[in-house]
């Protein structure tokens, strides 16, 4: 690798459950960055896509599955893609349906998000600083990258058995546990559409370090709210985690080229860059130097 243009990792995929590598890519090379917030979650492997792009993929709950989704280590995570050039995120995960229509071995990229989770989780790169700051949160995925992937995503599922959908409403639990049958109903009530325990902190940390992120959600389950159905149990859920991966690395491989495009033109990334110049409170210019050189890790263009 070399610091020409085409060697630029833009791309990074996050990959959840049943989601631990991109072995139709070819391998280039492990990394493993030391940020503020300590060590991701793994190593993050570097690959190669058939035409030369590049990829950055790290594995959300570590090696052999072994960090709880309450215990992933999402500054770490993000501010780790960030450091190695990283400008939009795809992320994966294994979600239950809400929704009839929504069936186990579809995929979903919501537009969405219902936070449950219980302020366990350190959900900010500022939390603890002495510089304030206030994210734009009202539209937690990027829309452009969103829009984007719509109808290539849509294109890579055709004969898979896969239908996708869109505009859907994540509701993110804190777990471990699995929700009850009158929560289930309750988030149904509330419009979630999806769930699962991940897409928090990790989207909120994406929007602050300014990159685009979206999730692309695959169902596993109808979590609990189905009457006279088995509640969902993890072993239904390891039914379909392996077919579900196999598509998503398809869906990766056949989509990475024209991502990294998109991102090299900074088309899709033009509604999170520079963001953060409005996110930051005015009086926070006072601040201690050592938590302005923390945060010159993912935001160099504001800190020193
Ligand atoms: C294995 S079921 C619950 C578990 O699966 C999802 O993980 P991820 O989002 O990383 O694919 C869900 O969020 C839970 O962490
Ligand atoms: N039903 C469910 N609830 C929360 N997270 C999940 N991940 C997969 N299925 C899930």
């Amino acid at each position: 690798m070399t610091d020409a243009p085409e060697d630029k990792i833009l791309v990074g995929i996050i990959g959840g459950s049943g989601l631990y590598h991109m072995d139709n890519l070819t391998f280039v090379k492990e990394v493993n960055p030391d940020t503020p917030w300590g060590k991701p979650s793994a190593p993050i492997v570097i690959s190669k896509a058939p035409g030369g792009t590049l990829v950055a993929f790290l594995t959300r709950h570590g090696k052999g599955h072994s960090i709880a989704p309450s215990d992933v280590p999402a500054r770490a995570n993000i501010a780790a893609l960030k450091s190695l050039g990283v400008r939009l995120i795809v992320a994966f995960s294994a979600v239950g349906s809400l929704r009839e229509e929504i069936r186990p071995g579809d995929f979903a990229i919501p537009s969405q998000i219902i936070d449950r989770t219980k302020g366990v989780r350190p959900a900010s790169f500022f939390q603890g600083l002495s510089i304030v700051a206030h994210a734009q949160f009202g539209d937690p995925f990027s829309n452009k990258l969103i829009q984007f992937l719509e109808s290539r995503v849509r294109k890579a599922l055709d004969g898979t058995g896969s239908e996708l959908h869109m505009d859907k409403c994540i509701v993110c639990m804190e777990g471990p546990q699995f929700s009850t049958r009158a929560e289930s109903k309750m988030y149904r009530s509330w419009g979630g559409d999806l769930i699962n325990m991940s897409v928090l902190p990790e989207a909120k940390l994406a929007r602050e370090a300014e990159l685009s992120y979206a999730l692309i959600a695959t169902a596993t389950d109808y979590d609990s709210w189905r009457p006279n159905t088995e509640a969902v149990t993890a072993a239904e859920v390891f039914k379909t985690l392996q077919k579900n991966a196999e598509t998503s690395r398809h869906v990766t491989a056949t989509i990475l080229e024209e991502l990294h495009t998109a991102a090299e033109s900074g088309d899709i990334l033009s509604e999170e860059a520079g963001s953060m110049k409005y996110s930051i409170m005015p009086r926070s210019e006072k601040h201690a130097e050592e938590d302005g050189k923390k945060l010159a890790f993912i935001l160099p263009a504001y800190f020193s």
